[in-house]
């Protein structure tokens, strides 16, 4: 059974620079979470604090409630940012190794270290040395890696860079085959179209700040302006003087605006249709990439 993962309050100087400030969030049972994050925001740092790599200053990181122990990581699954692997060492041989590493038995080793494979589509290249492989199939290794030994958590640093679209998509798939076993899966990404498509749950940190986390739609709908996109038979123009309202965009019959507070939306459709026919008026939910704009300025 896996649990829930608990960030509370971490902290972490690195020398005079605080680069975690009271770090609190969590990575759910059966979801993909996604931790966004500019380069440097704290990301690795964090995921590095949860694997026991380095130690918080300060914060707990708490498994199903209760502090993390050896033994409760080793039901992890971790892949770095700096990738772990032998470049000289066949892909199969050290998927072995790691999974016998983690204690399992020879038998349950190799018929795990196959099915990745396959999932993965490496399973033509399984007795190639890491180094023969595509940095692409490389990548695909990365990831079998830290999921050779069925881990409750799988922990992941960038698994997506890299990776052409429909290795992503394989990616994905089996990231999802974990998560509907009730996996719970943390992933770090620059791409935020990427994780948007991906995600349930997102972490957004900044200067070592979360400054948003939770459900997707959710923060959707937090973030939400109150935003409409309108299309009409004529002109639009006559928008830029209805009261409460701001346009943002203008192309003759179509349009994007703004409502000031307390104004109906409904009051603005009720204008439009007096003027003819209304062919599409509808809010418009914020994209990541704008949410991240707002939380992160
Ligand atoms: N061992 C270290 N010693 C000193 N500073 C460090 C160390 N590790 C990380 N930092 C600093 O901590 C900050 C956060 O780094 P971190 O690697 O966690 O960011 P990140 O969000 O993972 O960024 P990236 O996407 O570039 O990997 C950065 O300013 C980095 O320079």
């Amino acid at each position: 059974m896996t649990s829930l993962l608990h960030l509370e309050a971490v902290n972490r100087d690195f020398g005079d620079r605080r680069v975690l400030r009271d770090v609190t969030f969590d990575v759910a049972p059966g979801r993909l979470t996604g931790f966004v994050g500019a380069n440097g925001a704290g990301k690795t740092t964090t995921m590095r604090i949860i694997l026991g790599a380095l130690a918080a200053d300060s914060g707990t990181v708490t498994w199903g409630g209760a502090p993390l122990t050896r033994d409760v990581r080793r039901r992890f699954g971790y892949m770095p940012e700096e990738r772990g692997l032998y470049p000289k060492m066949s892909v199969r041989e050290q998927l072995v190794y790691l999974g016998r590493l983690h204690g399992l038995g020879a038998d349950a080793v190799a018929s795990n270290v196959d099915a990745l494979l396959t999932r993965l589509g490496l399973g033509e290249r399984a007795d190639d040395t890491l180094e023969k492989l595509s940095l692409g199939n490389q990548q695909r290794a990365q990831i079998a890696a830290a999921l050779v030994h069925e881990p409750d958590l799988l922990v992941l640093d960038e698994p997506f860079s890299g990776l052409d679209p429909l290795a992503v998509d394989t990616v994905l798939t089996v990231l999802r085959e974990y998560t509907e076993r009730g996996v719970a899966v943390l992933f770090s990404s620059h791409q935020l179209e990427l994780v948007e498509r991906l995600c349930d749950d997102l972490v957004i940190i900044a200067d070592g700040v979360v400054r948003a986390a939770g459900g997707r739609e959710r923060l959707r709908q937090t973030y939400a302006l109150p935003r409409y996109e309108i299309r009409v038979d004529g002109d639009a123009g006559w928008l830029r003087d209805q009261p409460g309202v701001t346009v943002v965009d203008l192309d003759g019959a179509h349009a994007v605006f703004d409502l000031a507070d307390g104004v109906d939306d409904q009051s603005v459709l009720r204008a439009a249709l007096d003027r003819g026919p209304v062919r599409a008026f509808r809010p418009l939910t914020p994209s990541l990439a704008e949410i991240f704009r707002e939380v992160t300025r």
